[in-house]
Parts: C-alpha cells; structure tokens; sequence
C-alpha cells in the first residue's frame, strides 16, 4: 500500500536532516530539536522493553534513535526488501525511529501470521498523514481492529462478495457495454473508457448514482480522494517525528501541508456528495435499490432519522476508494500483458469463437466455460501485483515466530510483490504465463495459491475484470502501435509506484475484430 516509508525526496530529507540536527540555525531550532530527540529516545526505550527473551527478526543494522530510517529508499520498498530478504530471510525487521517494522516476504509467514494467528494481526496501524492530516480515518482500510471495522465488513461482503446481490451483474454488464462502444468511438483514449467503468458500477451499486457519460463530477472527485489518498501514504515520516504535523503551510519547500489541506477537501466533499444524494432519494422514495438504500431502510428509526450513519456512509465510500483504481488498474494491465505477448491473445480468442461464438457479446454466465480467459485475469493479478504492500497490519499483543519475538504495536507488512515473484510457487515469475493456472498444462502443476484472497471485493472485482477482458477479446484486437520508421512502439509498462500502483495507457491499437463484432456493441447499446 506504500510507495516507500518515506515521502517525497525534499521532505524525507527535511525530516531525516532536522533529525541530524543539519540544518538548523536558530538556538531555538536546536533546542527543540533536543526536546524531539529526548521525547523520541524514550519512546524507543519504551518500545524496546519486551516481554520475551527471543531476539528481534533478522534485519539491517539499527542506528540510535532513527533505527533505520535512513536507509528506507522513498519509493519501491517493496523491492528493497527483496534484497534485504536475500541477506535475512523472510522476515525482515526494521526500525523506524521506534516504530517497529516487520515486512514478511514469503507466502508461508503471511500465512502463519496474518491468517493463522489473525486474532492477533489485524489491527491497523494509525497513519498521520491518512487519518489525522487528511482525515481519512473513516476509511475501512485503516479502521482499528473492534466493533466499527466488524460492522464495516459485514455491510462490504454482504454487497461485494455475494455475486448475486443486487443485480450486480447486470449493471457491469450495462456499463461494459458503454466501456466496449467508447472504445469503438475513440479508441486511443482507452484508458479513459477502462477507468471509467468500475467507477459507473461501483457508484451505481453503492449510492443507485448513474454516472454521466466519460466526464462524470463524481466519478473526479472520488479520483481525486484515491490519488491524494494514496499520495499521502508516502509521507509516512510524520508518524516518526510527530510535530512535524503541526508544520503551517507554505515553508519553503515542505510540501505535505498544502497537499493535505487539498486532499481533506476532496475527501470530505467526496463522502458527503453521492452519500447525501442517495439519502435524499431514499427519502423521497425516488432512490434506485443499492447498498445504501437497503441499509438505510435496516437503520431507519421511528422518529425517520438513521442508525449509525457513520458505518454506512464510510463503508459505503470505502468501497468506491478500495474499488476502482484496483480493477481499473487490473484490466489496464491486461492491455499490457497482450501488448507484449500477442500469441496469448491468439488462444484466448480461439478459445472464445469456439465456446460463445460470434453471433453475442460475452457475460458473466461464460466464466466456467472459458478457462483460458479466466486464467488470464488470475495471471495479471500476479504479474504485475496492484498493493505491492496491500494494507499494513499492526500486530496487537506480544508474538513469537521461528524463534523471534515480535513485540506488540509492530507494523506488518505483508510484501505481495516479493509473494507473487516467488521462483518456488511461481516458475518462470516475470514471464506472463496464464497456462501456469490451468490444470495439466505446466509439467509444475497448478500454484498452491492465488493472489488477493484476503480483500472483501474480491469476488465483486473477479467479475468485472472477467467480463471486461472477455469483451474485450472477443470485440477487439489489441496491438501495438507503428512508428514512422516502421517499428513497433514499445508499450508503456512504467507503473507509478503510489499505494495502489497505477499504470497510464500505451501507444497502441485497438480495432474491432470485425463489422459483426462491431454492430453487436452498437446494439448492446442501443438497448441499454
Ligand atoms: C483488482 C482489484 C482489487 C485488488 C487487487 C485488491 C487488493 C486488496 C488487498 C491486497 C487488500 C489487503 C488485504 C489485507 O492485507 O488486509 C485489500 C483490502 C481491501 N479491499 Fe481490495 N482489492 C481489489 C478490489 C476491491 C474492491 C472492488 C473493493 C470494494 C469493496 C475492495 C475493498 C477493500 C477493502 C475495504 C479492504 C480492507 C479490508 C479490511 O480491512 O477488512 N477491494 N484489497
């Protein structure tokens, strides 16, 4: 979920400088520099008293005070701890002015601890920047473990993991269609039509709120909250030197208070606007059934106001913030993986005419019966992981595991990224190989495991992105683009490295496959 434990270049070393005392040149800067590293030396004491006789994980040596801060890289963490797990392990320990951090690199320990011992390791660590600065404490992703989370999740699969909910299938499938016709009209603003459908659906299934054609205010406000959100998560170095939050705007060359006056607005704005909408349209009786009007009807009271409204509008606005860039990220990469592996297209196609045909666009019944296409979709999520970090943990009492302690309050960070690389579960890792998900056809065998079982949209998210890629293989030809000098246009595969990496569209070419192809989208269309 984090693009680093540190935030941008300039403010990383504003923080680790004003720690070192580098910069300062008032007796007063000094002294207040003193008073943090006094108030910091205690709190690692304090956090270093344990219980247990067992030495800490393996990890980088320590330096007083900062621990090991300074050698926290700003961006793709995930990737350092790779190289780290090379020297220590799997579990890697690191120390972040006293904040103590286990990242563990292999599918068994996040097994053994974060399923297993789950009781323990499912708390959620307070991020200042996310839950104080820009006041996105509501959110699901970062609620403590405790009553609120508990009902937050129980709203969230009871919308998201029972496929059958709602109609849910038939509004992805309405708004694949506007996906699939956009693509027809403008097809190099692709990436446009893609990102726009899990948003329509999910703003549909969530608040009964159609979105409006491409440009929908909504649909940018809630973007707006997902990239400042996930921008924000870099500046986790607030949380390792607490006054910093106090910082006012505009000193020179410190960032994060303007960024974070910018991103509260959208978030609040963003939580209130489709929340109020709806409200106001189940009062009215006008309102379209959604998660929000069956929950509003279960909380209304006689006096007509609501129970709990806190838990509907947050898991109501989690699931927009948690659902959108992910599968929109996810069917993006497979433009990738077929941009640079053409022959998979080949077989998904053939796959396709053979058990639907030409004369239908594909739906969610055909999931069983298109085993290629469906190994697909498992593969891009493994390819090219979307949370490398997926969501810190915070280990809630005192633990030990193969022979180390593990004090309570640690973070934990599951490292997804080095899991789905793993050369052991994943032969041939950086290859894109859907055939690896399908029984008999590697002489390995299936992977023990699948990526992502752990997110409450999962079940939602492996619809839509099935549907999308189907349609789009059966609809379209995705190629590369030529360049004047008649070669082909590399694709972009440069992932931005935020929370939830995100990826922006190739230069490359998407035509229907045939007239046939193209007047089943009109008609599809025509009857929504
Ligand atoms: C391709 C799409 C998606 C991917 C790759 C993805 C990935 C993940 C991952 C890795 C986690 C962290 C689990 C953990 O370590 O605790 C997570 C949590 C979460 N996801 Fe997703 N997700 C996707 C779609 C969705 C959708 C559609 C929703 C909408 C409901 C959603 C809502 C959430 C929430 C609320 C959590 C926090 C769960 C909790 O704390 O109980 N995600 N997701």
């Amino acid at each position: 979920m984090f693009s680093g434990l540190s935030g941008s270049h300039k403010d990383l070393h504003l923080s680790v400088s004003i720690m070192l005392g580098a910069s300062f040149r008032e007796p007063k800067h000094y002294a207040a520099f003193l008073f943090g590293a006094l108030a910091l030396l205690i709190l690692a004491r304090y956090r270093s008293r344990r219980g247990s006789t067992l030495p800490l994980p393996p990890g980088p040596p320590r330096l007083p005070i900062i621990g090991n801060l300074h050698q926290m890289p700003s961006t793709h963490l995930w990737e350092k701890a790779v190289e780290w797990g090379k020297q220590y392990g799997d579990l890697v320990y690191v120390e972040n002015v006293g904040i103590p951090t286990l990242i563990l690199n292999s599918f068994e320990a996040v097994s053994e601890l974060l399923v297993k011992r789950s009781a323990i390791y499912s708390s959620r660590p307070h991020i200042t920047m996310f839950s104080e600065l820009l006041d996105l404490g509501w959110t699901t992703t970062i609620l403590p473990y405790g009553e609120t989370l508990r009902k937050h999740r129980t709203h969230l699969h009871k919308f998201f993991q029972t496929s059958e909910t709602l109609n849910y299938l038939e509004i992805q499938e309405r708004n694949c269609y506007v996906m699939l016709n956009g693509l027809l009209n403008a097809p190099k603003g692709y990436a446009e039509h893609i990102r726009r459908l899990p948003s329509a659906v999910i703003l549909r299934n969530v608040y009964g709120y159609e979105a409006q054609g491409e440009d929908d205010p909504i649909v940018h406000l809630g973007e707006n909250v997902v990239r400042t959100g996930g921008e924000a998560l870099t500046y986790l170095f607030l949380n390792f030197v607490p006054w910093l939050k106090y910082l006012p705007e505009g000193l020179p060359g410190i960032a994060f208070p303007g960024k974070a006056r910018e991103g509260r607005q959208y978030q609040k704005t963003f939580r209130a606007t489709p929340y109020e909408i709806a409200k106001r349209n189940f009062i009215e009786g006008t309102g379209k059934e959604c998660m929000t009007s069956v929950l509003f009807a279960e909380s209304l009271q006689e006096d007509g106001s609501f129970n709990d409204e806190q838990t509907i509008s947050g898991a109501a606005g989690t699931a927009f913030l948690g659902g959108t860039d992910t599968s929109a990220t996810a069917i993006l990469t497979f433009v990738l993986a077929i941009l640079k592996n053409p022959d998979k297209q080949r077989r998904a196609q053939e796959e396709i005419d053979t058990v639907i045909g030409s004369n239908r666009l594909p739906n969610h019944s055909d999931m069983d019966s298109l085993p290629y296409v469906r190994a697909i979709c498992t593969e891009i999520l493994r390819w090219e992981v979307i949370l490398p970090f997926a969501v810190p943990h915070l280990l809630t009492e005192d633990d030990e595991y193969m022979g180390h302690s593990i004090p309570a309050g640690t973070w934990v960070f599951p490292n997804v990224w080095a899991i789905s690389r793993d050369p052991k579960h994943y032969p041939d890792p950086l290859s894109f190989k859907p055939e690896r998900w399908i029984p008999g056809e590697t002489k390995e065998g299936v992977p023990p495991l699948r990526p992502q079982e752990i997110c409450p949209g999962q079940n939602w998210a492996e619809h839509i992105i099935f549907l999308a890629v189907a349609s789009l293989l059966a609809t379209f030809n995705i190629e590369p683009d030529v360049g004047p000098d008649g070669t082909q246009i590399p694709p972009n595969d440069q992932f931005i490295p935020s929370a939830i990496r995100t990826l922006r569209a190739s230069k490359c070419r998407i035509t229907p496959r045939s007239d046939k192809a193209a007047s089943l989208i009109r008609q599809a269309v025509s009857s929504l």
